[in-house]
């Protein structure tokens, strides 16, 4: 159970005693919009990130999750994605696959990766191009205010820097309005070159959810969240604001240590 559950104008914000805590929290949010989507939709496209959240997700593939979630009906997409090879340590795709994707009943034609094998900028439009003709066939919904895809859940991390998927801070990437995903090719994190959702089609989805843990977060947590004023506008994780959706934070307490107005006793 959260620790401390509050609602702001920037979300709902579940901090979780520990990570074993915030595991189970996690498991059940997805396993609930999961059934909810399929039941409404037949289908649930969920958009994942790299780093530190599929770890967060491991408990999807035990009991009773492994067994109870309708994995037939996933189709998978990535927030953002290293352009290197499929199988390289750096790429997200292998993360997902190694400690997720695999240990499920996934249908392999729902898995959408970005091709390997071309520059940034051609896997973007391809990934584009992608998820353009799943729109069409209502696999994934469309945004009734904007032609952006309307994913049901997005999954994202956040970085010490605050940025999420790979929307960088003072990068131009974040002022991409007309492309779904767009590339960089200088991120000032490694590896350089990678693709990346753009804030329209992440503000466009029905559910997004910052996954965010540890101390060396605290600082940007507090940034993204609390009330203080034009200082750091740009920060990404600041502008995940859903238009329409819901904005869930997963914090563990670390992670949630600066947030104002939030003290957790020993
Ligand atoms: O480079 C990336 O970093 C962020 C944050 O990763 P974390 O390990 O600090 O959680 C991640 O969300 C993103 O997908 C990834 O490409």
């Amino acid at each position: 159970m959260a620790l401390s559950e509050v609602n702001n104008d920037r979300g709902e914000l579940r901090i979780l005693e520990n990570l074993d805590e915030l595991r189970t929290d996690l498991a059940d949010y997805i396993a609930e919009l999961s059934e909810a989507a399929v039941k409404e939709r037949g289908v649930f496209a969920i958009a994942l990130s790299g780093g530190s959240l599929i770890d967060l997700m491991g408990k999807l593939c035990e009991a009773p999750y492994n067994k109870t979630v309708d994995w037939a009906k996933w189709y998978i997409f990535w927030a953002d994605e290293r352009v290197v090879a499929k199988n390289h340590s750096d790429s997200n795709y292998k993360l997902a696959k190694d400690g997720l994707l695999s240990k499920v009943p996934i249908v392999p034609s729902h898995v959408h990766s970005i091709n390997d094998s071309v520059s940034a900028e051609e896997a973007a439009d391809e990934y584009m191009f992608v998820i353009r003709q799943l729109v069409k066939t209502r696999m994934v919904s469309v945004s009734d205010i904007s032609d952006c895809p309307k994913f049901d859940l997005i999954l994202l991390g956040m970085g010490p820097d605050g940025h999420i998927a790979s929307l960088f801070p003072n990068h131009s990437a974040l002022d991409e309005t007309d492309e779904w995903v767009t590339f960089i090719i200088d991120s000032p994190k490694p590896p350089p070159e990678r693709i990346t959702f753009t804030l329209p089609v992440i503000n466009s989805a029905s559910n997004v959810a910052m996954v965010v843990t540890g101390e060396s977060k605290a600082e940007a947590v507090h940034l993204a969240i609390d009330n203080i004023g034009p200082d750091c506008p740009s920060l990404p994780a600041r502008l995940v604001q859903p238009t329409k959706g819901k904005l869930v934070w997963f914090l563990d307490k670390p992670a949630a240590s600066k947030l104002d107005g939030l003290q957790f006793s020993e």
